[in-house]
């Protein structure tokens, strides 16, 4: 049995942790961390887990959990990871990050981006990117593991095969995405109250956007080359979820059986990747709950443009949900394990 430790527990993304390590047959949590909550019974926190989860939320002590569990999730803010970490840590557990602390290898990009000083840059080299479809190999050796971000990993997997076969201009990519508002968090923020997010819609981070970034270096891997995109994230009046439509021009004249064949040849065996049937359209509504990305394109001749979408479901294939799959991966595991979930509706 693996002893798993989650900090940042009571937030969100750590409450999805919870939901879906409760079911992994090989994993027990013995740690749930918290700062605003400590002492207080988990289920009193989140009440969906009243008799199921009986234990008591526990400080954010990374060090001393270190000693006790096998692999830490840090479900917590910004540079909160990055602060803790230390050769110790690592020497004992491993650590899945689910910040962006350990995401992006130039330490200055990071900084700039996210307006804080990183505590821990020494370890930044080392860390793996987990988007686990496309680096699979590296997680499974990894001791630190920066689980992508929730806009980053729909951008990136829709977008992933036609800039690595070179098909699209990358530098003509244009990422508009929509988020269900358990992306921004538990913590009470004025701009997700109910009045102000139900019956509205509204770009935010436009041009700035520090998941703008994470999407061009990983997109940059796939194409060789440097990316420089316009990523335009919307908050949508809905709990869950993400859509993700992106435009890019096409560099030669293709059909949609030579682009479905590309992305047959890196998704069909792909469990979580689901490219959907010609021309049915991407909806949230078809993931949520579940770790499954669905994903379809449309060529527009008349523009001689692609469009591509994708779906995740923001908590899980976008944080809790690959987190589980990349300690999966790390502990030998079947990457599909605790993550069978079939997709909700309505
Ligand atoms: N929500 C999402 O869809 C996604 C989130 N993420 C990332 O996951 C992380 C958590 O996000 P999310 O769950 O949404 O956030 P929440 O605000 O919902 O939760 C934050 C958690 O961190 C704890 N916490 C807050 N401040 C500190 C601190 N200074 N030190 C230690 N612990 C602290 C909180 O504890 P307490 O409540 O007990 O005070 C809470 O458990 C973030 O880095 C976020 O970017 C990544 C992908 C998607
Ligand atoms: C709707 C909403 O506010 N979404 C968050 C999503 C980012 C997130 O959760 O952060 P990481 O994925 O980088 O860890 C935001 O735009 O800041």
């Amino acid at each position: 049995m693996i002893k798993v430790g989650i900090i940042g527990a009571t937030g969100y993304a750590g409450g999805e942790l919870v939901r879906i390590l409760s079911a992994h047959k090989d994993a027990q949590i013995v740690w749930y961390g918290s700062r605003s909550y400590i002492d207080q019974k988990y289920a009193d926190v989140y009440r969906n887990m009243f008799e199921i989860v009986d234990a008591k939320c526990l400080d954010d002590n990374m060090e001393e959990l270190a000693k006790q569990a096998d692999v830490i999730f840090t479900a917590t803010p910004q540079g909160f990871c990055a602060s803790m970490m230390s050769e110790e840590i690592l020497a004992q557990t491993k650590i899945i990050d689910l910040s962006a602390d350990y995401r992006i290898k130039d330490v200055a990009t990071y900084e700039k981006w996210y307006g804080i000083a990183h505590k821990s840059p020494q370890f930044i080299k080392e860390a793996v990117y987990g988007l686990c479809e496309i680096n699979r190999e590296d997680v499974k050796g990894a001791r630190l593991v920066a689980n992508p971000g929730c806009y980053t990993t729909c951008s990136i997997l829709t977008a992933y095969p036609l800039a690595k076969e070179g098909i699209i201009d990358m530098n003509t990519l244009i990422v508009d995405a929509k988020s269900g508002t358990s992306g921004a968090g538990r913590g009470a923020k004025v701009p997700n109250l109910f009045c102000e997010v139900n019956e509205n819609m509204k770009a935010y981070g436009v041009a700035s956007h520090r998941h703008t970034p994470e999407i061009e270096e990983q997109l940059g891997y796939a194409s060789g080359e440097e990316v420089l995109i316009n990523f335009t994230p919307h908050l949508v009046p809905m709990n869950r979820g993400i859509l993700a439509t992106e435009y890019a021009t096409l560099k030669k004249e293709v059909t949609y059986e030579e682009v479905k064949a590309i992305y047959d040849k890196y998704y069909k065996d792909e469990k979580f990747v689901r490219v959907l049937p010609k021309d049915v359209c991407p909806e949230t509504k078809w993931v949520e709950g579940s770790n499954y990305v669905d994903i379809n394109f449309k060529i527009d001749s008349r523009t001689n443009r692609i469009i591509m979408m994708g779906a995740i479901d923001n908590l899980v294939k976008g944080a809790a949900g690959q987190a589980v799959q990349n300690m999966n991966l790390m502990f030998g595991l079947p990457e599909t394990e605790g993550l069978e979930l079939v997709p909700m509706f309505p």
